[in-house]
């Protein structure tokens, strides 16, 4: 075994394939690349990528499971078996399109879905407990793949007290930084976060953060008004009004102006954010195409207002680069460049694309962990150090 593994370890390039199935729940995105080296000589390149949506079932499988009032502990238990069966056909399905056969892949890193993520203290037993759980066992996925795998990512730095999130900021770093300009990258998925690179940074001046809801109370509000999953293109927001009033109750929302290191989830945007927001709107006589819209530009809201609080005083940004499924949100774009009033790119552009870079960069991150490099950032999630995050499973 301590052969393989060193085996793997000296291989370069290798090729690895990232696996992301994030906070919205929508499905898995399978990413092939090829990486080159480790550390800040990475070099990446994509190979192919494909996303698989969810079943309507399992989406809402994940959903219940992910709430303490409707979770139950044999459907989890389940899951966590079902979701790496399922990661595993996704990732032969890609590398067959793709014409790449699994025994050419050296390793998986693998993120798993987060049913729970509970990074505020608390104390049982005498004991000051922070949890995070991500599910779609990396053991299982191994055993049916024939592929090391590397998952569980979060857990080392939560166990030294930091957040566990976001980890993305240290591929941000690798991929992205420049000796010319001040950039903030960001994610909307499910939840937004972004990562501040100013210009010659060192990896301990990367500062980021989660900023609050990215697409999920919006797509939770589509579901109830119109049943659809997602607001396509943004093109509901854009038949509404922005209502001020309801706007500036939900920027009251305690996380928005919660000093960083912070990290968020379903558990302080799910049903009862939601809840919260539909007994607002009827007071204020909204349409669901206001309230709608009203949420869409509350994403783009409390990251601006994150980056007027806590970045924008010590440094101001040149230019933003977007990925996550927000970024094809025509409104929600619109109102980016409104707040910021800089350019604001696309990833793609930088040869990672919008779609699959979460996915991408478990890849990369699972190349650090097994080259022995510390891949979280203190500055970031506030852990105790700098640690090789997850576990490698064969
Ligand atoms: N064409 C589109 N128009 C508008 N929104 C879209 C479109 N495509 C995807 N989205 C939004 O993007 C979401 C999915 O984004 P993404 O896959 O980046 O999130 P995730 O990886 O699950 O979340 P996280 O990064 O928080 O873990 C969908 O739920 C939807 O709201
Ligand atoms: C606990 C968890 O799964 N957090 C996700 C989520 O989705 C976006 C944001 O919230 C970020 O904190 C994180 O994911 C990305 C991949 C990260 O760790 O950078």
């Amino acid at each position: 075994m301590i052969e393989k593994l060193l085996k793997l370890k000296e291989k370069n390039p290798k090729i690895i394939v990232g696996l992301m199935s994030g906070t919205s729940a929508d499905g898995i995105d399978v990413a092939v690349v090829k990486v080159y080296n480790s550390g800040t000589k990475t070099k990446v390149e994509t190979l192919g990528w494909k996303t698989f949506a969810f079943d309507e079932g399992l989406k809402k499988m994940i959903l219940r499971n992910s709430q303490p009032e409707t979770s139950k502990v044999d459907e989890i238990c389940r899951l966590n078996f079902l979701l790496a069966q399922i990661y595993v056909d996704s990732i032969f399905k890609t590398l067959d399109e793709l014409g790449i056969k699994p025994s050419e892949v050296d390793l998986i890193g693998s993120h798993g879905q987060t049913i729970q993520h509970l990074p505020n203290e608390v104390e049982i037993f005498g004991y000051k407990v922070k949890a995070t759980l991500q599910i779609g066992d990396p053991g299982v996925i191994a055993k049916l793949s024939g592929i090391p795998t590397v998952g569980n990512f979060r857990v080392g730095d939560v166990a030294l007290g930091g957040e566990g999130a976001p980890l993305v900021p240290y591929f941000d770093y690798l991929v992205f930084r420049s000796n010319k300009l001040n950039r903030l990258v960001l994610n909307i998925g499910g939840i937004a976060n972004f990562t501040i690179l100013k210009k010659n940074c060192d990896v301990e001046d990367v500062f980021a953060f989660d900023t609050g809801p990215g697409n999920m109370v919006v797509d939770s509000l589509m579901k109830l008004f119109f049943d659809r999953e997602f607001d396509e293109n943004g093109e509901i927001a854009q038949k509404g009004k922005v209502s001020d009033d309801l706007l500036q109750k939900m920027a009251q929302h305690p996380f928005i102006n919660k000093k960083p290191p912070k990290s968020t989830g379903r558990e302080e945007f799910g049903s009862n954010f939601v809840n919260q927001i539909l007994k607002w709107s009827e007071e204020l006589s909204l349409s669901p195409e206001d309230i709608i819209a009203t949420a869409t530009e509350f994403t783009v809201y409390a990251i601006y207002k994150n980056y007027e609080n806590f970045v924008k005083p010590n440094v101001e940004v040149d230019e933003i680069i977007v990925s996550g499924g927000g970024a094809r949100n025509k409104f929600m774009m619109w109102a980016l460049e409104r707040y910021f009033n800089v350019p604001v790119k696309f990833t793609d552009e930088f040869g990672i694309s919008s779609d699959a870079k979460e996915a991408i960069c478990f890849a990369v991150l699972a190349n650090e962990t097994i080259s022995g490099n510390p891949s979280n950032i203190k500055s970031v999630t506030g852990a105790r150090e700098r640690t090789v995050l997850g576990g490698i499973y064969f």
